[in-house]
């Protein structure tokens, strides 16, 4: 397939390597100081982009593509109060978006272990928070992986009415620690505490190599395909 590549840092470069390995062709590179390219992208030179950038890009990159026809894979966090616009840009335009937080396989099984765990401890007199660690020049806070683990909890445990970014004493709240330290891809605990015990689960990212696997499989899926897509469409877990 002809991938265009919107975002050219660790994430972009990470891809690149997959998609060479996979018998892919890089068909466009955007980054920060090439930003007309983007406008050079059309369906007659690219079946797909991928995009990895930052919060305050993302949505003008995503919506530049698909109101030209090209199919979107997103990565980027931190911009999601602009994802209902985005679903209607797909609507408008008929083509292909997919969304996920956190592309890699390992990361999507923990979605669903944090949902069955947080269904067991429904009504229990629990704590719950999550411990986001990343590496020193991650632009947004929480990470969207938490994020997206909090809203899973929430969607199991009524009594969780919402999360903050802070540590929090508020029982009906998740409290949300973003920690900061060099070269971490990416680590995410989801902790229950009470007087007497503990229970943790966590997923620690090697490398970025698996966030990178999932977005290029999720560009390959995504070929040819209508709508707003997310992880649990192309995964049977
Ligand atoms: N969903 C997932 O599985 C994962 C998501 N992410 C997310 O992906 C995003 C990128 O992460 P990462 O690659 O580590 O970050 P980097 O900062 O390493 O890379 C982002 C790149 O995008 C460039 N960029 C910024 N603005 C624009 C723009 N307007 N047009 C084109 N390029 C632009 C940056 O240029 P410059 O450096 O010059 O600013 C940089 O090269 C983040 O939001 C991160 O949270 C990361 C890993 C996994
Ligand atoms: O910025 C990163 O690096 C990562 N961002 C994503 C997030 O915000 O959850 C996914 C992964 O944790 C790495």
């Amino acid at each position: 397939m002809k991938i265009g590549l919107v975002g050219y840092g660790k994430m972009g470069k990470a891809i690149e390597q997959i998609l060479i390995e996979r018998g892919h062709e890089v068909s466009k590179i955007v980054n920060i100081d090439s930003p007309s390219v983007l406008q050079e992208i059309s369906p007659e030179n690219t079946d797909v982009v991928i995009e990895f950038t930052a919060p305050e890009s993302a949505f003008n990159n995503i919506s530049t593509c698909l109101t030209n026809s090209v199919p979107v894979v997103s990565g980027s966090t931190g911009w999601l109060d602009q994802f209902p616009e985005v679903e209607r840009i797909v609507e408008e335009n008929k083509v292909g978006f997919f969304y996920a937080s956190n592309y890699s396989l390992g990361v999507n099984i923990f979605f669903k272990l944090n949902e069955y765990l947080a269904k067991l401890m429904k009504g229990h007199d629990y704590n719950a928070s999550i411990v986001e660690i990343h590496h020193t020049q991650k632009l947004d806070a929480p990470s969207g992986t938490a994020i997206s683990l909090a809203e899973g909890m929430m969607s199991q445990m009524t009594e969780k009415t919402g999360w903050v970014n802070e540590e929090t004493s508020d029982v009906s709240k998740i409290g949300i620690v973003s920690e900061r330290i060099e070269n971490v891809p990416g680590t995410h605990d989801v902790t229950y505490e009470s007087e007497v015990d503990t229970i943790k689960i966590s997923h620690v990212a090697h490398s970025r190599k698996g966030f990178a696997m999932g977005a290029v499989l999720a560009a390959e899926w995504l070929h040819g395909k209508e709508g707003v897509f997310s992880m649990n469409d192309l995964l049977e877990l």
